[in-house]
């Protein structure tokens, strides 16, 4: 499936230079607009939801006695094997990258993916849920300078306020998490956790950029078989991270007894595992899908948005309580969100004028 028609050209504004609208037209660009707004809601639609059901499995299996963070950082790439099934599917990727530039992309960003997945699991470890989520929404602050210095993202006035009604909400959610720090916790335990969930937001920022710059100025693919590459392999070398980790740290020896000992039993240790990875596989996909279709910036946004709504899935699945600030909140990250996609439309609106221009 090649999603470049060439009837229609869609184009992105970048900039606006002295009175003159600066047109590019990266990778993917000339879908149908139609095409790639349906293609923005499916990936929206799976970043959300899977992500939403990777984080509750995950907070299940700690709630039932799992304990091991390399399993958990495992865990959040291990479940790439079932995109080689849609990839064989599509056509190949037309990246004309040699081999060499693949393969630095994807050990690069692998690394980061797998080094941001350790202190993502070490924040969770050593912080209550609250404050990990405090401190993860700064990363749509870092993000937003990433994209404007390595991306050329235009930072609008809307783009801020979505920016900051997003963090102001998630920061409202983590506040009112009634769940309490771990037990034992003492003070070097809290900065540790403090300072590996502060640097996981830097990393997934920095990492989310550099993937939409390889997108954009390197791989420079059209089509969709390029997102499951990036994808595919990155988790590939960040799953070897994982399980390097799991042996140097000797922590798999401890393994078999917490399978004997999880709560609700064996096939329900390993089905949590499971489901933990296709759902961070599929969250994961729509992440990269929303860089290659619009830009990191967005692709965070939507990921904040979903940590903002999961306290919903918990209302149903964990029985949490529907608080005021809950209700304030969730709106107030809608709005938010109803921005970025308001800035979208005002930039529709430029590149259509921009052709009519072009084609007088
Ligand atoms: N640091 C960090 N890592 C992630 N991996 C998947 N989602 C996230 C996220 O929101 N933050």
């Amino acid at each position: 499936m090649c999603l470049v028609t060439d009837e229609e050209e869609a184009m992105l504004v970048k900039e606006e230079g002295e009175g003159s609208i600066v047109v590019v037209l990266p990778q993917l660009m000339k879908l149908k607009r139609s095409q790639w707004w349906i293609l923005v809601f499916i990936s929206i639609f799976f970043l959300i939801s899977a992500q939403a059901v990777a984080v509750l499995l995950g907070r299940f299996y700690y709630d039932k006695g799992g304990n091991s963070k390399w399993i958990s950082s495992l865990v959040q790439t291990a479940g790439f094997p079932i995109l080689y099934l849609p990839l064989c599917l599509l056509p190949p990727s037309s990246s004309l990258s040699s081999l060499k530039t693949l393969v630095s992309i994807y050990v690069s960003l692998g690394l980061a993916i797998g080094l941001d997945n350790l202190l993502y699991s070490l924040g969770l470890l050593y912080l209550s849920a609250s404050t990990y989520s405090l401190i993860s929404a700064t990363q749509l602050v870092f993000n937003a300078v990433f994209s404007y210095r390595i991306n050329s993202q235009k930072i609008t006035g809307l783009i801020i306020i979505s920016v900051s009604l997003l963090s102001f909400s998630a920061g409202l959610i983590a506040l009112d998490d009634d769940s309490d720090s771990p037990s034992g916790d003492s003070k070097l335990k809290y900065m540790i956790g403090f300072l590996c969930t502060l640097f996981a937001s830097l990393i997934y920022s920095l990492q989310l950029s550099l993937m939409q710059y390889s997108f954009e100025k390197i791989l420079k693919s059209e089509t969709f078989s390029m997102v499951l590459e990036m994808q595919i392999y990155t988790s590939l070398v960040a799953s070897c991270v994982s399980v390097i980790g799991l042996f140097a740290s000797g922590e798999w020896k401890m393994l078999s007894l917490e399978m004997e000992e999880f709560q609700e039993g064996q096939v329900f240790y390993v089905l949590t595992l499971v489901g933990t990875a296709i759902s961070w596989q599929l969250g994961s996909v729509g992440a990269v899908a929303l860089i290659f279709l619009a830009s990191s910036l967005f692709s965070n946004l939507i990921g904040t948005l979903s940590l903002i709504v999961t306290p919903l899935a918990a209302l149903v699945v964990f029985h949490d309580k529907l608080t005021a600030v809950k209700m304030v909140a969730m709106p107030m990250a809608f709005l938010g969100f109803a921005f970025y996609i308001y800035q979208n439309y005002l930039d529709d609106l430029k590149v259509q004028s921009a052709r009519e221009t072009q084609d007088d």
